[in-house]
């Protein structure tokens, strides 16, 4: 299969993934059309970061099909790094690095890099060229996390807990600048434990409990299909626990 003129970004079919007796992921099915950003819900321990390391060929799974950009990543997944950008976790830094020098080798992995000082500008974090990661405030880490994930101009990025640990100008900023990526086209996978930062940016949501699909679609549609009156209590409701 090709890339070309295949309007889905991102397709999941009839997965399954277990651990011993976990069922982490259980026939979970879904497609992201490419330039919409896609929010999967759920509690701690529901199957998000499963989905998104069978996803990106770093999990094996039992059965069903994975896709993006129309290619198995388990098979190409050297020629769809350049076309993905993923947000790690700060722990998975070098954080004897400076940020110039983590800037600099991300940006050298890529054939079609950001500018990486402007990236630093657009991110607020210009000033902390010279700082070490480890002295960057958990905000400042989060963020040179995101801007590290968009680094190739990926086509399609996924952002594991996107703001945790963001302050409310920082949140807003990144939100910003994801509708700026979403305008070029760029395809968003995002897991996110705000309802507010889901209203602001997903075009389609997913909500996973043990694995299952409880609820997707628009957050309209999930707010109205759960009968209550925001996304806040729409969540709470649909996990069964309704106050
Ligand atoms: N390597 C592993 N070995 C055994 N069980 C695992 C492993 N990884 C995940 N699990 C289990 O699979 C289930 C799904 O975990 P997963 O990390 O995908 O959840 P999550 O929705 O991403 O949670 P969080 O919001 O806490 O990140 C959990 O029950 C978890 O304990």
């Amino acid at each position: 299969m090709t890339t070309t003129n295949h309007p889905i970004a991102i397709s999941v079919q009839e997965l399954v993934k277990s651990f011993d007796k976990v069922m982490a992921v259980d026939h979970l099915s879904f497609t992201v059309p490419k330039g919409t950003i896609f929010g999967l819900l759920g509690h701690n321990g529901a199957g998000k970061s499963t989905t998104i390391d069978c996803l990106l060929g770093t999990q094996a799974y039992q059965s069903g099909h994975v896709s993006i950009l129309g290619e198995d990543p388990i098979k190409v997944r050297k020629k769809l790094f350049q076309k993905v950008g993923v947000q790690f976790q700060e722990t998975a830094f070098q954080s004897q690095l400076k940020v110039k020098e983590i800037c600099q080798i991300t940006h050298s992995l890529y054939e079609r890099p950001r500018d990486w000082q402007k990236a630093l500008e657009t991110f607020g974090l210009a000033d902390k060229k010279q700082a070490f990661v480890s002295t960057l405030s958990g905000g400042e880490k989060q963020k040179l996390c995101i801007l590290l994930a968009v680094m190739g101009n990926p086509e399609v990025i996924f952002l594991d807990e996107l703001t945790t640990g963001l302050d409310p100008k920082a949140r807003r900023e990144v939100w910003r600048y994801l509708h700026l990526l979403k305008e070029q086209g760029v395809t968003i996978f995002l897991t996110s434990h705000f309802m507010d930062e889901v209203e602001n940016l997903c075009d389609q949501i997913l909500i996973l409990k043990e694995g299952k699909t409880i609820a997707r679609g628009t957050v309209q549609e999930v707010i109205e299909a759960s009968g209550q009156k925001n996304m806040d209590e729409a969540f709470l409701y649909l996990m069964g626990e309704e106050f």
